[in-house]
């Protein structure tokens, strides 16, 4: 049988500028090692701003936060939007304002944006890729709607719905990275790194 081959860090150490538990997870089950430390950074999309724009500006504003006082380190910042209609979501403020993404995103195809940023002030290294996913959501009755939200999920996720928690019952499709949605373009990501030879795979063979 095949052994799990895990992205191993060099001696380059790695900081997850993110308090999403679903970014830590995604990182995780992907083998690398980290540490997190969470950015303090402002989350407004700047006026004007496209959707691409701003999961850059922000993914960029969170890793920048926490670069600046860490120049030895690798930081990755990302934020996660869903855009329906040319309108941004991103977390509900309240049961109101999750029951209008929820309604919004019922019966249609709907694009998930993650910016993501890896800086490293030392090295001169400012990367930063927006990745996108489309998701294609059930017609959803009133019934459904409002038990969903009496689940709790919604309130913390861009667009008021975890795909990979309850929320999976509302996807008929995607097309694209299911990791983007989750809030991490694992694929994307780790091939940055690698190119930058942060982090390298190693084998059971190895020492
Ligand atoms: C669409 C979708 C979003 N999400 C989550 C991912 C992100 O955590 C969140 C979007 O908010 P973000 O502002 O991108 O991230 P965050 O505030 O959780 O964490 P931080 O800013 O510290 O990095 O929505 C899911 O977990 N599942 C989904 O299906």
């Amino acid at each position: 049988m095949e052994t799990l081959i895990p992205h191993k860090c060099t001696n380059e150490p790695l900081i997850l500028a993110s308090a999403s538990p679903r970014r830590s997870y995604l990182l995780e089950q992907a083998g690398l090692e980290f540490q997190v430390i969470v950015s303090d950074a402002d989350e407004t999309c700047p006026a004007g701003a496209s959707p691409r724009e701003c999961a850059a500006m922000l993914s960029e504003k969170k890793a920048l936060a926490v670069a600046e006082s860490h120049p030895g380190h690798w930081v990755l910042g990302a934020d996660t939007i869903v855009v329906t209609d040319g309108r941004i979501l991103g977390k509900p403020s309240g049961m109101e304002e999750a029951r209008d993404m929820i309604t919004m995103l019922g019966g249609r195809t709907h694009q998930v944006l993650t910016g993501f940023s890896i800086f490293h002030v030392d090295k001169g290294v400012r990367h930063t890729e927006v990745i996108s996913t489309q998701v294609t959501f059930k017609s959803l009755s009133p019934d459904e709607i409002e038990w969903y939200l009496s689940t709790g999920e919604p309130f913390d996720k861009a667009g008021a719905y975890a795909i990979q928690g309850i929320g999976t019952f509302l996807v008929k499709s995607i097309s694209g990275s299911y990791t983007n949605v989750v809030g991490l373009p694992v694929c994307e990501v780790i091939e940055f790194f690698m190119a930058q030879g942060v982090i390298m795979r190693t084998s059971e063979n190895d020492g």
